[in-house]
């Protein structure tokens, strides 16, 4: 399962706990107006939610998993336990970045198809930049990069000897 190859509108999962529940709503109705979206599921949390960062998680990474959706978007206070959480589901891989270049190599040369922010960390106006930016970011499998990602996904069914 890629970040998407093929230009095509992207379906996207977007997820918080109540850490992030006021970036998700903005983040989200973004996402859901940008021509790049066909669609945005939002597997909650409510705003008067309080379910635990990695149940949230694990049922956006799954939609990822499954194919129901290309990427998901997922915020925390930190962006990281979301990160953390998404990645014990088999194919996923997430990552943390608030910052431009990483976020656009999260995609270049990871694949991952799961961005995570912390509410608590970086301003609502970069995370609505780096959210613009990575929409426009796709993987091309025919990069160098492409055997380092499959790599990832070997020691998913071998793992790594100790
Ligand atoms: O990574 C965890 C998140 O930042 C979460 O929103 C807050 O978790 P905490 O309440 O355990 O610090």
């Amino acid at each position: 399962m890629s970040t998407n190859t093929d230009n095509r509108p992207l379906t996207i999962a977007i997820g918080s706990d109540d850490a992030g529940v006021d970036y998700k709503s903005i983040l989200g109705a973004d996402l859901a107006a940008d021509p790049r979206v066909a669609s945005v599921i939002d597997v909650g949390v409510r705003p008067d939610e309080h379910t635990h960062y990695p149940h949230v998680a694990v049922a956006a990474a799954r939609l990822v998993a499954d194919g129901t959706a290309d990427r998901a978007l997922l915020i925390c206070g930190t962006g990281l336990g979301v990160a953390i959480s998404a990645n014990k589901v088999p194919g996923v891989r997430a990552v943390t970045a608030h910052d431009s270049f990483s976020v656009e190599r999260a995609i270049l040369s990871n694949d991952a198809q799961i961005l995570c922010f912390g509410q608590r960390v970086i301003g609502i106006e970069l995370a609505r930049k780096l959210a613009r930016e990575w929409l426009g970011y796709q993987f091309d499998p025919a990069s160098a990069s492409a055997e380092k990602v499959a790599a990832i996904g070997e020691y998913e069914r071998v793992p790594a000897a100790s």
